[in-house]
C-alpha cells in the first residue's frame, strides 16, 4: 500500500516524497519555514528532533538553510543516557549534523544529565526543558515496533508518558536495544509543538503506520498516541 492510500484520521497528512534526498531537502523548507514564521511572531522558536540513524541527511539540509539561528533554541524528543562522547549519544548526532557553519549559533538544551541514577537524570532533564513548551517545531521518527520519541512499547512508565494530563515532562524509560537507559520527552511536551511532524522512511515502517491506523492498543504501538491529532508524515520509500 502507497501512503496516499492510507485512510488517515482528521488532521493527519501524507506528504510523500520519491527518496531520502528529496524528503531531507523538503523537511528542511518545511521546519526552517515554521522557524522563521515563529521567530517572526515570538522573537524566538524552538525546533525539537529525534535521534536514530535516519534524521542526518534532514539535520544537514537543515543547517544549510538562511535562518537567524541565534534565535533558534534546539533540543531532543529523546536521549539516551550516555555521555556526549558515547557513540549512541543524540546530542553528539545533533551537534555534528545539525548545528556546525551559521547553524552552531543555535542553542542546544540537553536532555542529557549526570546523576547517580536513570530516574534522578530524568528528574534534573524534567526541570532543564520546562523552556522549551510550547514546541514550534516537532520532528518525530518512528521505530520498527511503533516506538517514537523513547516511548517503547511495555517500557515502565509508558503508560505514565502517555497520559494527556502527565505532570512529568521527561520521564525515564528503557528501550529493547543498547543503549537501553534513555530519557523521553512525555506525551503533553510532545503533543504542544505547534507544527508536529513525523519522518520515516521505507516500507516496512510504512507497514507498522498501517498497523497504527487500525483499532488497538497505544501500548502495543505507542506512535498511535500521536495519530488522532494534528501531523504530517513525510515519508519516502
Ligand atoms: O533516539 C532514538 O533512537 C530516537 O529518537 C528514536 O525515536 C528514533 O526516532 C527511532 O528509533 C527511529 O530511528 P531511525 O529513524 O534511525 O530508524
Amino acid at each position: 500500500m502507497a501512503i496516499s492510500e492510507l485512510k488517515l484520521p482528521p488532521g493527519v497528512q501524507a506528504c510523500p516524497h520519491d527518496g531520502a534526498e528529496q524528503l531531507a531537502q523538503a523537511l528542511a523548507v518545511r521546519v526552517a519555514d515554521a522557524l522563521r514564521q515563529a521567530i517572526a511572531s515570538r522573537g524566538q522558536a524552538t525546533l525539537v528532533v529525534s535521534g536514530g540513524r535516519s534524521p542526518v541527511p534532514f539535520f544537514e539540509a537543515l543547517a544549510q538553510q538562511a535562518l537567524p539561528w541565534a534565535q533558534v533554541l534546539v533540543s531532543l524528543a529523546d536521549e539516551r543516557w550516555v555521555p556526549v562522547n558515547h557513540a549512541g549519544s543524540n546530542e553528539a548526532l545533533v551537534r555534528r549534523h545539525l548545528l556546525r557553519g551559521a547553524a552552531a549559533e543555535a542553542r542546544f538544551l540537553s536532555l542529557y544529565q549526570v546523576a547517580g541514577s536513570l530516574e534522578q537524570a530524568a528528574e534534573l532533564a524534567d526541570a532543564a526543558v520546562a523552556e522549551l513548551a510550547p514546541i514550534d517545531v516537532l520532528v518525530l521518527g518512528m521505530g520498527d515496533d511503533g516506538h517514537t520519541a523513547s516511548l517503547f512499547p511495555h517500557s515502565p512508565n509508558l503508560h505514565q508518558a502517555l497520559q494527556p494530563d502527565c505532570a512529568r515532562r521527561v520521564l525515564p524509560m528503557l528501550a529493547p536495544s543498547e543503549p537501553t537507559q534513555r530519557l523521553t520527552l512525555t506525551l503533553p511536551m510532545l503533543t504542544s509543538a505547534r507544527l508536529p511532524l513525523l519522518a520515516i522512511q521505507g516500507q516496512a515502517k510504512l507497514n507498522v503506520l498501517t498497523k497504527a491506523l487500525m483499532p488497538g492498543e497505544i501500548a502495543q504501538l505507542p506512535i498511535r498516541a500521536f495519530l488522532n491529532s494534528s501531523l504530517e508524515i513525510h515519508w519516502c520509500p
